[in-house]
Protein backbone atom coordinates (compact mmCIF):
# COMPACT_ATOMS: atom_id res chain seq x y z
CA UNK A 1 0.00 0.00 0.00
CA UNK A 2 1.27 3.59 -0.33
CA UNK A 3 1.82 5.20 2.41
CA UNK A 4 -0.95 7.32 2.51
CA UNK A 5 -3.29 4.53 2.58
CA UNK A 6 -2.26 3.34 6.01
CA UNK A 7 -4.58 4.63 8.60
CA UNK A 8 -2.86 7.08 10.87
CA UNK A 9 -4.03 8.02 14.25
CA UNK A 10 -3.19 11.90 14.99
CA UNK A 11 -1.59 12.45 18.31
CA UNK A 12 0.43 15.56 17.53
CA UNK A 13 -1.57 19.10 17.15
CA UNK A 14 -0.29 19.19 13.65
CA UNK A 15 2.84 19.63 11.46
CA UNK A 16 6.04 19.87 14.33
CA UNK A 17 7.35 23.37 13.89
CA UNK A 18 9.96 24.13 11.65
CA UNK A 19 11.95 27.15 12.44
CA UNK A 20 15.38 28.37 12.12
CA UNK A 21 18.45 28.43 14.13
CA UNK A 22 19.63 32.17 12.89
CA UNK A 23 22.54 32.18 16.17
CA UNK A 24 23.95 28.81 15.84
CA UNK A 25 24.21 29.33 12.13
CA UNK A 26 25.83 32.37 12.55
CA UNK A 27 27.87 30.79 15.55
CA UNK A 28 28.99 27.90 12.85
CA UNK A 29 29.72 30.19 10.16
CA UNK A 30 28.60 28.04 7.29
CA UNK A 31 25.42 26.09 6.19
CA UNK A 32 22.11 27.38 7.60
CA UNK A 33 20.82 25.26 9.91
CA UNK A 34 17.06 25.09 10.34
CA UNK A 35 15.21 22.46 13.37
CA UNK A 36 12.30 20.58 13.17
CA UNK A 37 10.75 20.09 16.53
CA UNK A 38 9.34 16.97 17.41
CA UNK A 39 9.15 17.96 21.08
CA UNK A 40 6.98 20.41 20.88
CA UNK A 41 4.88 18.60 18.71
CA UNK A 42 2.05 17.11 20.96
CA UNK A 43 0.57 17.56 24.21
CA UNK A 44 1.00 13.78 25.22
CA UNK A 45 3.33 14.38 28.06
CA UNK A 46 6.15 16.15 25.80
CA UNK A 47 5.90 14.13 23.17
CA UNK A 48 9.01 13.14 21.02
CA UNK A 49 9.60 10.82 18.03
CA UNK A 50 7.99 8.15 19.46
CA UNK A 51 4.38 9.87 19.30
CA UNK A 52 5.05 10.06 15.75
CA UNK A 53 5.93 6.30 15.11
CA UNK A 54 2.54 5.68 17.36
CA UNK A 55 0.16 7.42 14.99
CA UNK A 56 0.36 3.97 12.74
CA UNK A 57 0.97 1.88 14.84
CA UNK A 58 -1.86 2.30 17.18
CA UNK A 59 -4.80 1.53 14.43
CA UNK A 60 -3.15 -1.69 14.48
CA UNK A 61 -3.50 -1.89 18.08
CA UNK A 62 -7.33 -1.06 18.67
CA UNK A 63 -7.73 -3.47 15.22
CA UNK A 64 -6.20 -6.12 17.42
CA UNK A 65 -8.53 -5.90 20.67
CA UNK A 66 -5.34 -5.28 22.82
CA UNK A 67 -5.88 -3.52 26.25
CA UNK A 68 -2.53 -3.40 27.60
CA UNK A 69 0.33 -1.86 25.67
CA UNK A 70 3.90 -3.43 26.35
CA UNK A 71 7.08 -1.52 25.89
CA UNK A 72 10.76 -1.48 26.92
CA UNK A 73 13.07 1.09 27.19
CA UNK A 74 16.34 1.78 30.07
CA UNK A 75 15.62 3.83 33.33
CA UNK A 76 15.16 7.17 31.41
CA UNK A 77 13.43 5.69 28.32
CA UNK A 78 11.54 8.23 26.18
CA UNK A 79 9.81 5.77 24.26
CA UNK A 80 8.60 4.23 27.16
CA UNK A 81 7.31 7.56 28.63
CA UNK A 82 5.47 8.36 25.29
CA UNK A 83 3.79 4.63 25.12
CA UNK A 84 2.73 5.20 28.55
CA UNK A 85 1.43 8.60 27.20
CA UNK A 86 -0.83 6.79 24.24
CA UNK A 87 -1.86 4.38 26.28
CA UNK A 88 -3.60 6.78 28.78
CA UNK A 89 -4.75 8.80 25.44
CA UNK A 90 -6.68 5.21 24.53
CA UNK A 91 -7.89 4.32 27.98
CA UNK A 92 -5.56 1.40 27.68
CA UNK A 93 -3.44 0.06 30.71
CA UNK A 94 0.13 -0.36 30.11
CA UNK A 95 3.49 -2.29 31.56
CA UNK A 96 6.77 -0.85 31.00
CA UNK A 97 10.16 -2.87 31.25
CA UNK A 98 13.03 -0.38 32.64
CA UNK A 99 16.23 -2.16 32.44
CA UNK A 100 19.54 -0.52 33.50
CA UNK A 101 21.01 0.59 30.03
CA UNK A 102 22.93 3.45 31.40
CA UNK A 103 25.60 2.60 33.91
CA UNK A 104 24.90 5.79 35.79
CA UNK A 105 24.26 5.20 39.29
CA UNK A 106 22.57 9.09 40.08
CA UNK A 107 20.28 7.95 43.28
CA UNK A 108 17.57 10.09 40.89
CA UNK A 109 18.20 7.77 37.93
CA UNK A 110 15.25 5.18 38.46
CA UNK A 111 13.10 8.00 40.50
CA UNK A 112 12.65 11.99 38.10
CA UNK A 113 12.40 12.37 34.37
CA UNK A 114 10.81 9.65 32.17
CA UNK A 115 10.20 6.72 34.84
CA UNK A 116 8.58 9.49 36.70
CA UNK A 117 6.26 10.74 34.00
CA UNK A 118 5.41 7.51 32.99
CA UNK A 119 4.19 6.62 36.86
CA UNK A 120 2.21 9.53 37.00
CA UNK A 121 0.18 8.21 33.91
CA UNK A 122 -0.10 5.03 35.68
CA UNK A 123 1.57 2.69 33.97
CA UNK A 124 2.64 -0.45 35.27
CA UNK A 125 7.02 0.17 35.55
CA UNK A 126 9.28 -2.76 36.27
CA UNK A 127 12.75 -2.45 36.93
CA UNK A 128 15.09 -5.05 35.25
CA UNK A 129 18.93 -4.83 36.14
CA UNK A 130 19.75 -6.22 32.59
CA UNK A 131 21.93 -3.51 30.79
CA UNK A 132 21.50 -2.43 26.82
CA UNK A 133 20.86 -3.74 23.69
CA UNK A 134 18.76 -2.55 21.26
CA UNK A 135 17.71 -6.24 19.85
CA UNK A 136 14.75 -7.93 21.36
CA UNK A 137 15.15 -8.80 25.27
CA UNK A 138 13.69 -11.50 26.96
CA UNK A 139 12.55 -9.19 29.89
CA UNK A 140 10.11 -8.09 27.35
CA UNK A 141 8.64 -11.55 26.20
CA UNK A 142 8.19 -12.07 29.87
CA UNK A 143 6.55 -9.13 30.77
CA UNK A 144 4.28 -10.07 27.21
CA UNK A 145 3.69 -13.58 29.00
CA UNK A 146 2.85 -12.40 32.05
CA UNK A 147 0.36 -9.75 30.91
CA UNK A 148 -1.28 -12.85 29.01
CA UNK A 149 -1.63 -14.98 32.40
CA UNK A 150 -2.89 -12.03 34.08
CA UNK A 151 -6.00 -12.34 31.99
CA UNK A 152 -5.49 -9.18 29.53
CA UNK A 153 -4.92 -8.60 25.96
CA UNK A 154 -0.91 -7.54 25.48
CA UNK A 155 0.27 -5.69 22.69
CA UNK A 156 3.53 -5.69 21.67
CA UNK A 157 5.66 -2.71 21.15
CA UNK A 158 9.62 -3.64 21.35
CA UNK A 159 12.22 -0.89 22.04
CA UNK A 160 11.87 2.22 20.42
CA UNK A 161 8.93 1.12 18.56
CA UNK A 162 11.63 0.46 15.44
CA UNK A 163 11.70 -3.22 15.26
CA UNK A 164 7.76 -2.72 15.24
CA UNK A 165 6.27 -4.28 11.36
CA UNK A 166 4.61 -0.47 11.27
CA UNK A 167 7.77 1.09 12.99
CA UNK A 168 8.94 3.16 10.05
CA UNK A 169 5.47 4.60 8.32
CA UNK A 170 5.58 7.46 10.95
CA UNK A 171 9.21 9.16 9.90
CA UNK A 172 8.23 8.20 6.12
CA UNK A 173 5.14 10.51 6.54
CA UNK A 174 7.38 12.82 8.28
CA UNK A 175 9.98 13.27 5.02
CA UNK A 176 6.49 14.18 3.29
CA UNK A 177 5.82 17.17 5.65
CA UNK A 178 8.70 18.39 5.68
CA UNK A 179 8.57 19.02 1.56
CA UNK A 180 5.63 20.52 2.39
CA UNK A 181 6.82 23.34 5.13
CA UNK A 182 10.00 24.18 2.55
CA UNK A 183 7.02 25.39 0.49
CA UNK A 184 5.47 27.46 3.00
CA UNK A 185 9.29 28.91 4.06
CA UNK A 186 10.61 28.99 0.70
CA UNK A 187 13.59 26.83 1.52
CA UNK A 188 15.09 23.21 0.53
CA UNK A 189 16.51 21.34 3.05
CA UNK A 190 19.32 19.56 1.33
CA UNK A 191 20.76 17.71 4.32
CA UNK A 192 18.61 16.31 7.11
CA UNK A 193 20.53 15.39 10.85
CA UNK A 194 18.87 12.55 12.76
CA UNK A 195 19.91 10.91 16.43
CA UNK A 196 20.15 7.20 15.81
CA UNK A 197 20.17 4.26 18.17
CA UNK A 198 17.41 1.57 17.73
CA UNK A 199 17.09 3.24 14.02
CA UNK A 200 13.24 3.05 12.83
CA UNK A 201 13.23 7.11 12.99
CA UNK A 202 16.04 7.09 10.39
CA UNK A 203 15.38 4.42 8.25
CA UNK A 204 11.54 5.59 8.20
CA UNK A 205 12.99 9.42 6.53
CA UNK A 206 15.18 7.08 4.22
CA UNK A 207 12.27 5.50 2.81
CA UNK A 208 10.16 8.79 2.91
CA UNK A 209 12.91 10.95 1.26
CA UNK A 210 13.36 8.26 -1.20
CA UNK A 211 9.57 8.03 -1.77
CA UNK A 212 9.65 12.03 -2.67
CA UNK A 213 12.99 11.25 -4.60
CA UNK A 214 11.31 9.02 -7.17
CA UNK A 215 8.34 12.14 -7.21
CA UNK A 216 10.53 14.98 -7.97
CA UNK A 217 13.82 13.40 -8.98
CA UNK A 218 15.36 15.63 -6.13
CA UNK A 219 17.76 13.99 -3.94
CA UNK A 220 18.33 14.86 0.34
CA UNK A 221 21.23 13.65 2.23
CA UNK A 222 20.01 11.91 5.63
CA UNK A 223 22.93 11.40 8.02
CA UNK A 224 22.06 9.38 11.20
CA UNK A 225 23.84 10.23 13.93
CA UNK A 226 24.80 7.12 15.92
CA UNK A 227 24.26 7.40 19.78
CA UNK A 228 23.98 3.71 20.11
CA UNK A 229 27.44 3.08 20.63
CA UNK A 230 26.55 -0.03 18.78
CA UNK A 231 27.46 1.13 15.36
CA UNK A 232 27.32 -2.10 13.19
CA UNK A 233 24.56 -3.08 15.12
CA UNK A 234 22.11 -0.07 14.77
CA UNK A 235 23.30 0.73 10.97
CA UNK A 236 22.64 -3.04 9.81
CA UNK A 237 18.84 -2.51 11.75
CA UNK A 238 18.81 1.11 10.28
CA UNK A 239 19.03 -0.51 6.83
CA UNK A 240 16.76 -3.60 7.53
CA UNK A 241 14.28 -1.49 8.18
CA UNK A 242 14.57 1.04 5.32
CA UNK A 243 14.00 -1.56 2.90
CA UNK A 244 10.87 -3.25 4.85
CA UNK A 245 9.42 0.55 5.11
CA UNK A 246 10.07 0.99 1.58
CA UNK A 247 8.40 -2.17 0.42
CA UNK A 248 5.56 -1.58 3.02
CA UNK A 249 5.34 2.08 0.93
CA UNK A 250 5.88 0.47 -2.69
CA UNK A 251 8.89 2.29 -2.90
CA UNK A 252 9.32 0.69 -6.34
CA UNK A 253 13.07 0.28 -5.95
CA UNK A 254 16.13 -0.97 -3.63
CA UNK A 255 17.54 1.57 -0.92
CA UNK A 256 20.84 2.57 -2.28
CA UNK A 257 23.74 1.85 0.04
CA UNK A 258 24.16 5.64 -0.29
CA UNK A 259 21.03 6.51 1.51
CA UNK A 260 22.64 4.00 4.91
CA UNK A 261 24.66 6.73 6.32
CA UNK A 262 24.83 6.53 10.03
CA UNK A 263 28.11 8.47 11.33
CA UNK A 264 30.16 7.64 14.20
CA UNK A 265 32.30 9.93 15.91
CA UNK A 266 30.17 11.69 18.54
CA UNK A 267 28.46 8.23 20.79
CA UNK A 268 31.63 8.08 22.95
CA UNK A 269 32.26 4.64 24.09
CA UNK A 270 28.76 3.59 25.91
CA UNK A 271 25.23 4.03 24.95
CA UNK A 272 23.83 6.93 27.50
CA UNK A 273 26.90 8.21 28.56
CA UNK A 274 27.97 12.02 27.08
CA UNK A 275 31.05 12.75 26.35
CA UNK A 276 33.32 16.28 25.77
CA UNK A 277 31.58 17.10 22.37
CA UNK A 278 27.89 16.39 23.91
CA UNK A 279 28.58 18.58 26.96
CA UNK A 280 29.67 21.36 24.65
CA UNK A 281 26.80 20.66 22.25
CA UNK A 282 24.10 20.99 24.72
CA UNK A 283 25.35 24.33 26.08
CA UNK A 284 25.77 25.49 22.41
CA UNK A 285 22.47 24.94 21.58
CA UNK A 286 21.20 26.00 24.84
CA UNK A 287 23.13 29.68 25.26
CA UNK A 288 22.79 30.42 21.48
CA UNK A 289 19.15 29.25 20.66
CA UNK A 290 17.67 28.18 24.24
CA UNK A 291 17.13 24.73 22.44
CA UNK A 292 17.35 22.14 25.16
CA UNK A 293 18.99 18.69 23.96
CA UNK A 294 20.28 15.77 26.35
CA UNK A 295 23.05 13.98 27.09
CA UNK A 296 22.04 10.37 25.91
CA UNK A 297 20.22 11.63 22.37
CA UNK A 298 19.73 14.69 20.84
CA UNK A 299 23.05 16.19 22.43
CA UNK A 300 24.72 13.53 20.28
CA UNK A 301 23.02 14.44 17.42
CA UNK A 302 23.47 18.25 17.63
CA UNK A 303 27.12 17.60 18.31
CA UNK A 304 27.28 15.24 15.01
CA UNK A 305 25.92 18.68 13.10
CA UNK A 306 28.31 21.35 14.72
CA UNK A 307 30.81 19.43 13.83
CA UNK A 308 30.13 18.74 10.10
CA UNK A 309 28.98 22.57 9.91
CA UNK A 310 31.99 23.36 11.23
CA UNK A 311 34.03 20.58 8.90
CA UNK A 312 32.60 21.90 6.16
CA UNK A 313 31.22 18.25 5.79
CA UNK A 314 28.01 20.00 5.16
CA UNK A 315 28.78 22.69 2.73
CA UNK A 316 28.91 26.37 3.03
CA UNK A 317 25.99 26.53 0.70
CA UNK A 318 23.62 23.99 2.35
CA UNK A 319 20.48 24.23 4.09
CA UNK A 320 20.59 21.85 7.11
CA UNK A 321 17.44 20.41 9.27
CA UNK A 322 18.33 18.98 12.60
CA UNK A 323 15.49 16.80 13.54
CA UNK A 324 14.98 17.45 17.02
CA UNK A 325 12.89 14.06 18.67
CA UNK A 326 12.74 15.29 22.20
CA UNK A 327 14.20 13.99 25.23
CA UNK A 328 14.96 16.82 27.66
CA UNK A 329 12.65 15.07 30.31
CA UNK A 330 15.43 13.02 31.09
CA UNK A 331 17.73 15.48 31.84
CA UNK A 332 17.12 16.04 35.85
CA UNK A 333 18.30 12.74 35.94
CA UNK A 334 21.96 13.45 34.82
CA UNK A 335 21.80 17.01 37.14
CA UNK A 336 25.29 16.11 38.61
CA UNK A 337 26.70 16.80 35.02
CA UNK A 338 25.48 20.38 35.84
CA UNK A 339 25.59 20.38 39.43
CA UNK A 340 28.04 23.84 40.75
CA UNK A 341 31.18 22.68 41.83
CA UNK A 342 31.58 22.39 45.51
C1 LIG B 1 15.12 11.73 22.28
C2 LIG B 1 15.48 10.61 21.34
N1 LIG B 1 16.19 10.89 20.21
C3 LIG B 1 16.53 9.93 19.35
C4 LIG B 1 16.21 8.60 19.58
C5 LIG B 1 16.64 7.54 18.56
O1 LIG B 1 15.50 7.13 17.84
P1 LIG B 1 15.48 5.66 17.22
O2 LIG B 1 15.44 4.72 18.40
O3 LIG B 1 14.23 5.61 16.37
O4 LIG B 1 16.74 5.48 16.43
C6 LIG B 1 15.47 8.26 20.73
C7 LIG B 1 15.12 6.79 20.98
N2 LIG B 1 14.98 6.48 22.34
C8 LIG B 1 14.79 5.10 22.77
C9 LIG B 1 14.15 5.14 24.16
O5 LIG B 1 13.97 4.07 24.77
O6 LIG B 1 13.83 6.30 24.60
C10 LIG B 1 14.39 4.06 21.87
C11 LIG B 1 15.76 4.09 22.45
C12 LIG B 1 15.10 9.28 21.63
O7 LIG B 1 14.38 9.00 22.74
Amino acid sequence: MKLDQFPRYPLTFGPSPVHHLRRLSDHLGGAQVWAKREDVSSGLAYGGNKIRKMEYIVPDAIASGADTLVSIGGYQSNHTRQVAAVAAHLGMKCRLVQEKWVPWDDPVNDKVGNILLSRMMGADSRLDPAGFDIGIRDSWKDALREVEEAGSTPYAIPAGASEHPLGGLGFANWAFEVAEQEKQFGVFFDTIVVCTVTGSTHAGMIAGFAALEELTGVKRRVLGIDASATLEKTRDQVARIARHTAELIELGRDIRDDEIQVLEGWAGELYGLPVESTMSAMAMGAQLEAMITDPVYEGKSLAGLIDLVKDKDIPADSTVLYSHLGGQQAVNAYHSLWDPVK
